[in-house]
């Protein structure tokens, strides 16, 4: 799904108002995978709500597959992951699964059966178990699952990995991957992690301290997987690091 975001502004009411985003325009193409950085309360989840229809678009314009996000949302065809999945904890990890169909509109059917999205996350033998029994990374694989089950055109992903440890949250980045290029959606990947950005995403969206504005739109036109400790990568981490306002990389010292 092609998105579009075009001088877009948000402030957010109150004493004094709080201005989020600032005419904040640029285009995501349909299958795309694009990470979103920029310093801590800069406006990142504003987008990624904007998008998601859960708050109103002010000024400028946002469209999804040329549909309004309250458009695209009533046909489920935007998918959310947060760093706490909304799970429900009487329900068994299959039924959770499930639960994403209930919202399906009339005519739209899964991609998968709730078996096959536990299967590719690997949760086949937790199916039966209750949310409080998974770990946490267990549980974003659960979201991945509904998120996969949707078969939306877009995933907006707003650090759903953050609260995991290193180990697990490497391990799922891999993953989401993999998925993402069996089936191809748009992502919008909001991170602190400019590594993982640069492992991860064709391109790099920086934001500027709040409101946000767009300071840099890097292109990341390296195969995957990708080594860090290439020169190709370390050139395009600089030019992040530099667009964020960081010191140079130790290793980077005296270059
Ligand atoms: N509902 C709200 N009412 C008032 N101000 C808000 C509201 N939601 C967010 N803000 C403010 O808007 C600004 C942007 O917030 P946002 O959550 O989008 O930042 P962020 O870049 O996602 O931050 P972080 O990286 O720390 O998660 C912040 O100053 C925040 O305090």
């Amino acid at each position: 799904m092609h998105l579009e975001i075009e001088q877009l502004s948000h402030t957010f009411a109150g004493r004094p108002p709080r201005a989020a985003l600032a005419e904040l325009s640029f285009a995501v193409p349909s299958g795309q995978f694009t990470a979103v950085i920029g310093p801590s309360g800069c406006g990142k989840s504003t987008l990624l709500r904007l998008a998601a229809g859960l708050l109103p678009v002010q000024e400028g314009s946002l469209r999804l597959g040329g549909q309004t996000p309250a458009q695209a949302g009533a046909q489920r065809r935007v998918a959310w992951m947060a760093q706490s999945p909304a799970l429900l904890p009487w329900r068994t990890v299959r039924d959770n699964v499930l639960l994403a169909l209930r919202f399906l509109p009339a005519g739209h059917a899964a991609r998968l059966s709730a078996d096959e999205a536990l299967a590719r996350v690997g949760l086949s033998d937790s199916a039966n178990a209750y949310p409080f029994m998974l770990s946490g990374g267990m549980q974003q694989r659960l979201a991945l699952a509904r998120t996969l089950m949707l078969d939306a055109g877009l995933w907006l992903m707003d650090e759903p990995f953050a609260a995991l440890d290193e180990l697990t949250r490497e391990r799922l980045t891999h993953e989401l991957l993999d998925l993402w290029q069996a089936q191809r959606p748009t992502v919008l990947w909001v991170t602190h992690h400019i590594q993982e950005a640069l492992r991860l995403a064709d391109r790099v969206v920086v934001l500027s301290p709040r409101p946000a504005r767009l300071i840099l739109d890097l292109p990341v036109d390296l195969p995957r997987p990708r080594p860090e400790s290439s020169p190709a990568f370390q050139a395009l981490l600089s030019r992040l690091r530099a667009a964020l306002g960081l010191a140079a990389a130790p290793a980077e010292e005296g270059a």
